[in-house]
């Protein structure tokens, strides 16, 4: 079950950590100046601990690539031994090794190729069960896996100090960089924290991946357990959720150890939920729980990448109570705040000196689309600077060292002014032809501006370029940007219905 791939020539980084691949003690001396170093490995000192940190790289990337695959499978592998250039995989028996080899050999090479300037090779042994908890996982991956553990119980007196997951701890208020575009999210979020189920019941938060929903979920639930130590708070994916059900399902005192579970909480926080979406009989499940806690005025806080009414195939009566308490987006951060993510990101390392403000700025500037790969990139950076130790880190070496993180940022923004003009036309129930006639009444005239205005803001395309995609001058086009936030001032349906075309156009 070998499977190989050539080397990659990642250049000049890929090059120093092969130098330094044998004794790589400087990069354990800057992951552990991280002051969040439990989520990296420590010092490599053993085989095992080398496979671990060479699947951990490889796990990073394949939760950027696809966090659903992640977690349905790839956590599963536990990595087991390194000889030579050869990864030794453990997966629990034939059937998941077929699947790993016949549907995401490819992905998982990608992942495996160029770690430490070695691309390595993989090896499935069957009759390994996954030990979760024990397993290698992003930091990322680490923090949602624990907090979908079993129900968090209270902590006596004697425990306050220790019981408590790490990870939740980390995801904190404190920590969470507040600007313009989050400022809602925040403020609803903090007072949830405070006093559960009496403010806004329940809390849908919700916007695009990696912008600090789960963050802010886990802030929740850590202040909670902060203020009270009679709270019970169950905090979990919706994928877990779905998996604990469907797995339950048959078993009649499983299943009631699984209706407890959530029923018995006073907060219960769920990420994800947009994953309930054509889960019928989990989805009534959910409802009653959802009726019983929301009727004892306990508090449900629910993360999801979408609004409730842009779930497809939700029942209507779940919508309606998702919508009945504070919906609050939580929206990617403008330059300002990036800047601020980074500043604090590099006050917890010891590379100050190396990141200069120029190079935070060049981040901040070039990688917009989310909070996650804005850490990703700081941290490959962070770790070359540790590692070369050749002192400040020019802007052209950033360039080079984040080829592949550049490229996906600027494909994420290739919108095309069609696609905006096709997505805006849908959701407005008109046509391409009505946007590009002439035609002036307002249902037509209004998603014409709003199509205008997000060809302005999403694309490249001057006021000329979009006016005459628009068969208009640019007069119309300045116009419809001037006019657009005047109205979104005014109607807060005009608000939304943009946030969620814009939505609809990052997902693809
Ligand atoms: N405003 C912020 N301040 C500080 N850190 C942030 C902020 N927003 C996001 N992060 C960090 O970015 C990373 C990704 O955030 P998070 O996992 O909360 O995103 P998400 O919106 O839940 O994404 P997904 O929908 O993919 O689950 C985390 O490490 C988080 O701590």
């Amino acid at each position: 079950m070998v499977r190989e791939r050539g080397q990659s020539a990642a250049g000049q980084f890929e090059s120093i950590l092969k130098a330094v691949a044998h004794a790589s003690l400087k990069a354990d001396v800057f992951e552990m100046g991280l002051k969040q170093k439990n989520r990296y490995i420590g010092v490599m000192d053993s085989q095992e601990s080398r496979v671990a940190k060479i699947w951990s790289v490889a796990a990073d990337r394949l939760m950027e690539q696809n966090k659903h695959l992640y977690r349905q499978w790839f956590r599963k592998i536990t990595p087991l031994a390194v000889e030579g250039a050869t990864l030794k995989l453990g997966v629990s028996d034939d059937f998941f090794a077929s699947i790993i080899e016949d549907q995401y050999d490819d992905l998982i090479l990608e992942a495996l190729a160029g770690i430490g300037g070695v691309s390595y090779s993989y090896e499935l042994e069957p009759g390994h069960e996954p030990v979760l908890e024990e397993n290698i996982r992003p930091a990322a991956e680490n923090e949602k896996a624990q907090a979908a553990a079993e129900p968090v119980r209270p902590r006596s007196a004697e425990h306050k100090n220790t019981s408590a997951p790490i990870s939740l701890e980390e995801h904190t208020f404190e920590n969470f960089v507040v600007g313009a575009e989050n400022r809602f999210g925040y403020a609803a979020a903090r007072a949830v924290a405070e006093a559960p189920g009496k403010v806004y019941n329940p809390l849908f938060l919700y916007g695009v991946s990696g912008v600090g929903k789960t963050h802010l979920l886990h802030a929740i639930a850590s202040t909670v357990r902060r203020n009270s130590d009679r709270m019970v708070v169950r905090s979990t994916t919706c994928d877990e959720l779905l998996n604990d059900f469907y797995y339950n399902l048959l078993d009649k005192k499983n299943l009631n150890t699984f209706r407890s579970n959530l029923r018995n909480v006073d907060v219960l926080l769920i990420d994800d939920v947009q994953m309930l979406s054509g889960k019928t009989q989990m989805q009534v499940e959910f409802f009653n729980v959802f009726n019983m806690l929301y009727n004892q005025h306990k508090q449900i806080v629910l993360t999801s990448d979408r609004q409730p009414c842009e779930i497809a195939d939700l029942d209507k009566r779940l919508e309606t109570r998702f919508e009945q308490g504070m919906t609050a987006e939580v929206c990617p951060p403008e330059y300002e705040a990036r800047l601020s993510i980074l500043r604090m990101m590099r006050s917890e390392t010891l590379v100050q000196s190396i990141l200069d403000d120029s190079l935070l700025e060049f981040l901040a500037a070039n990688i917009a689309s989310n909070v996650r790969r804005l850490r990703g990139a700081f941290i490959r950076l962070a770790s070359y600077a540790s590692f070369s130790g050749k002192g400040k880190l020019e802007i052209s070496q950033a360039e080079e060292l984040l080829q592949s993180q550049l490229a996906q940022e600027s494909s994420a923004r290739d919108i095309s002014i069609e696609s905006i003009q096709r997505t805006v036309a849908s959701h407005f129930g008109v046509t391409m032809t009505d946007i590009l006639s002439e035609k002036r009444n307002r249902g037509i005239a209004e998603p014409r501006m709003i199509a205008m205005f997000l060809c302005r803001e999403l694309t490249k395309s001057s006021s000329n370029e979009v006016g005459s995609a628009f068969g208009r001058n640019h007069a119309t086009v300045l116009h419809a940007e001037k006019k657009v936030p005047q109205l979104c001032e005014a109607n807060e349906g005009v608000r939304r219905a943009i946030s969620q075309i814009k939505r609809q156009l990052q997902r693809g």
